[in-house]
């Protein structure tokens, strides 16, 4: 694929994540195509999942000759690469050297040994520069650099076995794709497989209509009505001229039925196709077997970063049901992103800062102790502030000294920034505990006082050289009536700023740091306007990235005062709510002695469970709704709940634990012919879909149905699918059924948080 002679390889992907790549060489001299592009099947699969591909032209690899075309991730992630030749590595000649080494060795055929010890020199050069180097100059991140090394891995443990340069050798051989069977088998493995027949769709659709597949890809939904086939395409929605209805009939009637489509007939506006059912499960069960945790995920946000901002609690003040929601939405939209490929930084930009914490130090004179303090750091300040809000209400003096000591704070000194930032770091190590019993972490934990006055200053200094702030009535405000936004308070005249400002200042010094190709804030709708007001103000100031911000906004958790509650009252804290929950599952797994005598840490199962009622209740529905707790239902076993999702996965566990035996690789799937079978290859083949879905609805309740409804299949195919006293091979070919069942189902809770359970 390569040209010895000067001429330069130019890949061109195809945009959606279909098994193909089209190849074509150009001439470098003169620009021009010298080969048709022709289509590999299962290749871009395979280089999708690669990461990011080697794309190794004759001689030294410099930016001119390296072109790509197409804009799929991967070409994304080139072009980004590549942009401005040296500018790459700019800020680190050591990464770069390493890199280059690397691809040098690779392409110098050295090896995997070589590749290896230079993918080691890389990483520590990456991990050396710290989180700083991300994104450096909107290039390459470390997880890329990572991501490289993956490709080294991956490929040592393909069939090939010999490193990157014989995967590549491997491809440059291919004259079509023979030679390379194997090769496309391995990455055959790893396609969406349910694309396979989209692609066949695609072919023909695409040559009768002359609509391009990209257009047509995404329209390939599941029908509404199985009754209606596999796979549907909405006629109306690809806007060719003419009436839908007669298009449909036509390509219906067109339509050359084959191996992978076994029928296409037109319902109205819409084509419906039927797909091989036995060749769907034939090729769907090993790759789930192979892919493992991998299956499901896919490369389309590769080369790009996202910040993931949420949770954000505020210190000494109670961490209420909104900040729950924002912790475990905030955390499912890190986790699909990244199975998109896309490199994330978590944020908790903690509410750490203002006049309250001068309010705190006060009170902390009067009602502080440092052991409680070390002891429960979140309760005992909460408990302080209380005491000193209460005292200050009759004596007004309090608020006075209470601003005297954040002045202080304010003009840096040491003192007063001392105890703040005990409180502080305390605080957040206490946060830590509870958040890793959530399975959540984040790589920064960030916060209002973050923002220096200067920082403000010269946000309020841009503000003002375009003209976009006015003095009034004591305060500072940028004027958005005419965007139906009303008035923005920045600042005080006093020199004092506001929430506002700081996310200003906090947004900018994000982008300026990350250079993030989009920005997630999860926070409840109540502060809808705050974030219509905080980005219309950063377009305002001229921010072309403004609008790669996001609110991911939710509704409310509805009880008495907005509070969290539990069955016997209100919490303020979060911890408390775990620990009833969990007390509460605790009492309902001890019922069933025989079951509860089995499991090895009733303590951290009943933990698990409790967190999976919370999470499962919590992303029932669409996150804009409000919702009330339920105790009942979301503690029960049965119904669409968070046990019943775990006790499902348990259940396949200890099907493939009772079983004995292990799942050869000559299984006979096609003694899988059962109803209750083809629905749930059907069921499982539908995961990459939503995953991908997911990614740009951000909506957490799509996995929680789809998982439901795999739970569902499960238990309907368990009835009567027995693995238990069938003769080996059927038994083998139920037992792969379920374990892809069971890959599937845990990758699912795994997306919204959750850690599958073993037992329960
Ligand atoms: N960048 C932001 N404003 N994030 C949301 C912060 C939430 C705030 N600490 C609160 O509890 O309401």
């Amino acid at each position: 694929m390569t040209d010895a002679h000067a001429n330069t390889l130019y890949l061109s992907f195809s945009p959606v994540c279909l098994p193909y790549a089209e190849v074509a060489t150009y001439n470098l001299a003169t620009s021009t195509q010298q080969s048709k592009p022709t289509l590999r099947l299962g290749l871009a699969q395979d280089l999708l999942s690669l990461h990011p591909t080697l794309v190794v032209p004759a001689g030294p690899l410099t930016t001119d000759k390296v072109k790509l075309v197409g804009k799929s991730s991967i070409t994304r992630f080139f072009a980004r690469a590549f942009k401005n030749g040296s500018s790459l590595y700019d800020e680190k000649p050591a990464l770069q050297y390493e890199a280059d080494k690397w691809f040098d060795a690779v392409r110098a055929g050295k090896g995997e040994a070589e590749a290896a010890k230079v993918a080691d020199a890389i990483k520590a050069a990456a991990s050396s520069a710290g989180d700083k180097f991300l994104l450096q100059n909107g290039a390459v991140t470390v997880a890329d650099l990572l991501a490289w090394d993956a490709v080294r891995t991956q490929c040592a443990g393909s069939k090939d076995n010999k490193g990157v340069a014989s995967w590549i050798s491997a491809v440059e051989a291919v004259p079509g794709v023979k030679g390379a069977v194997e090769l496309v088998d391995a990455a055959n493995a790893k396609v969406h497989q349910l694309d396979v027949f989209r692609y066949e769709i695609i072919k023909q659709v695409s040559a009768l209509t002359g609509a391009s597949g990209d257009a047509i890809y995404p329209l390939l939904e599941e029908p509404r009505d199985a009754a209606n086939g596999d796979l549907s395409l909405p006629l109306p929605r690809l806007k060719l001229p003419g009436n839908p209805v007669q298009i449909a009939k036509d390509l219906a009637t067109n339509f050359k039925t084959n191996t992978l489509i076994t029928k296409a007939a037109s319902a109205g506006p819409f084509l419906n196709f039927s797909i091989n059912r036995e060749i769907l499960r034939d090729r769907l069960l090993p790759s789930v077997l192979i892919q493992e945790s991998n299956y499901g995920r896919n490369a389309s946000g590769f080369g790009n970063l996202a910040i993931v901002e949420f949770s954000s609690p505020n210190i000494a003040k109670p961490f209420h049901a909104g900040h729950l929601r924002s912790t475990i939405i905030g955390n499912f939209i890190k986790n699909v992103l990244e199975s998109a490929g896309w490199a994330t930084v978590s944020i908790n930009y903690l509410g750490d800062w203002g006049k309250q914490y001068g309010l705190l130090a006060v009170g902390f004179e009067q009602y502080g102790s440092d052991e409680e303090l070390e002891r429960d750091p979140i309760r005992h300040l909460f408990d302080v502030y209380v005491n000193i809000n209460r005292d200050a209400e009759a004596k007004p003096e309090i608020h006075d000294q209470a601003r005297d000591y954040f002045k202080r704070m304010e003009d840096g000194e040491t003192d007063a920034l001392g105890l703040w930032q005990k409180f502080r770091n305390l605080s957040i190590v206490k946060y830590k505990d509870i958040y890793a019993r959530l399975n959540v972490s984040f790589d920064i934990y960030s916060g209002e006082s973050q923002y220096s006055l200067n920082q403000m200053r010269n946000v309020l200094e841009e503000l003002n050289d375009l003209s976009l702030l006015k003095p009034d009535a004591g305060a500072l405000i940028v004027d958005l009536k005419q965007h139906k936004l009303g008035t923005a308070i920045i600042g005080k005249t006093n020199g004092s700023m506001l929430y506002l400002s700081r996310d200003i200042a906090a947004a900018i010094d994000r982008q300026n740091y990350y250079k993030f190709d989009e920005m997630f804030y999860v926070v409840g709708s109540q502060q809808d306007h705050h974030f219509r007001q905080l980005f219309k103000i950063l377009e305002l100031m001229g921010k072309p990235w403004s609008e790669h911000c996001h609110h991911i906004n939710f509704g409310m958790v509805k009880s008495k005062d907005g509070n969290m509650s539990t069955r016997k009252g209100t919490v303020v804290f979060l911890q408390d709510i775990l620990d009833n929950v969990k007390g509460e599952m605790h009492e309902v797994m001890k019922k069933n002695e025989n079951k509860y005598a089995q499991i090895e840490d009733p303590e951290m199962v009943s933990d698990l469970v409790g967190i999976s009622a919370i999470v499962v209740q919590d992303m029932a529905a669409r996150r804009v709704k409000d919702y009330e707790l339920d105790w009942n239902r979301m503690l029960s076993f049965e119904g669409d709940s968070g046990p019943y999702l775990q006790f499902a996965h348990s259940r396949l566990c200890s099907i493939e634990r009772k079983a004995g035996f292990e799942v050869s690789p000559s299984v006979d799937y096609s003694l899988l012919t059962e109803r209750q079978a083809h629905d749930l290859v059907d069921i499982i083949s539908r995961w990459p879909d939503v995953v991908r879905d997911v990614t740009t609805t951000l909506e957490p309740c799509n996995v929680v149905s789809y998982s439901l409804k795999l739970s569902h299949a499960v238990s309907s195919a368990l009835d009567v699918l027995w693995v238990m006293g069938q003769e080996r091979p059927l038994a083998e070919a139920r037992l792969a059924l379920y374990r892809a069942a069971r890959i599937t189902l845990g990758n699912a809770l795994r997306s919204i948080g959750l850690k599958p359970l073993e037992r329960m």
